[in-house]
């Protein structure tokens, strides 16, 4: 059975937009960890986030575990996921990391801080978070893809650099072609 494309990158940094198209154009299913776990608990993200992050973070570790498991799919991740790095374990045995890397000044420009509770005290908070975790998606990821141009040549990028890596390749590929 094909592995997983997994995307990881900060809210507002195309995954959902990105992993969506990217299923259709692969023919694979598409799983959003953020609307899998709404399904599953019956209630919203920010409903969950009442009870405090660590909560929500122990249900979102769940279903990773979860996910990891359904193959071949292209996974939409939540913002957070590289914090616990059982995440990226379990999403790594059966997938492909692909970090999608947006500029931050575009991810202000269009994240819908509405329906992100750990951007509720607005964009500032985004830029923190932001610095905390760049780091770690250029460290989890197997591909870094900047997203810097329009979302079809995003997906030909993502599916020129897997090809890559399937063949011969490990270790880490950045696609930054200027255009
Ligand atoms: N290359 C691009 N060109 C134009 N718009 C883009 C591009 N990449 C992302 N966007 C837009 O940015 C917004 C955020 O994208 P999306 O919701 O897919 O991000 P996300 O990473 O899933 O965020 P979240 O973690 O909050 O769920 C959407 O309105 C999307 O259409
Ligand atoms: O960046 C984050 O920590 C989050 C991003 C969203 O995708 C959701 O998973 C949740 O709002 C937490
Ligand atoms: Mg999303």
């Amino acid at each position: 059975m094909g592995r997983n494309i997994v995307l990881i990158g900060m809210p507002g940094s195309g995954k959902s937009t990105i992993g969506k198209r990217l299923a259709e154009r692969l023919g694979m299913e598409f799983c959003d960890i953020d609307e899998y776990i709404e399904k599953k608990e019956g209630r919203t993200i920010s409903d969950i986030f009442k009870y405090g992050e660590a909560h929500f973070r122990e249900i979102e570790k769940k279903a990773v575990r979860e996910v990891s498991k359904m193959q071949p799919l292209v996974i939409a991740t939540g913002g957070g996921i590289v914090l616990k790095d059982c995440n990226i374990r379990a999403l790594k045995e059966n997938g492909v990391i692909i970090f999608i890397d947006r500029n931050l000044d575009d991810i202000l420009s269009d994240v819908d801080v509405s329906r992100r509770p750990l951007l509720k005290n607005g964009k500032d908070q985004l830029c923190s978070l932001y610095e905390d975790r760049i780091e770690l998606y250029k460290k989890y990821c197997d591909i870094q893809i900047l997203n810097d141009k329009g979302i079809d040549q995003v997906i030909d990028d993502i599916i020129e650099a897997i090809g890559m890596e399937n063949t011969d390749l490990h270790g880490e590929v950045i696609i930054s072609k200027q255009t």
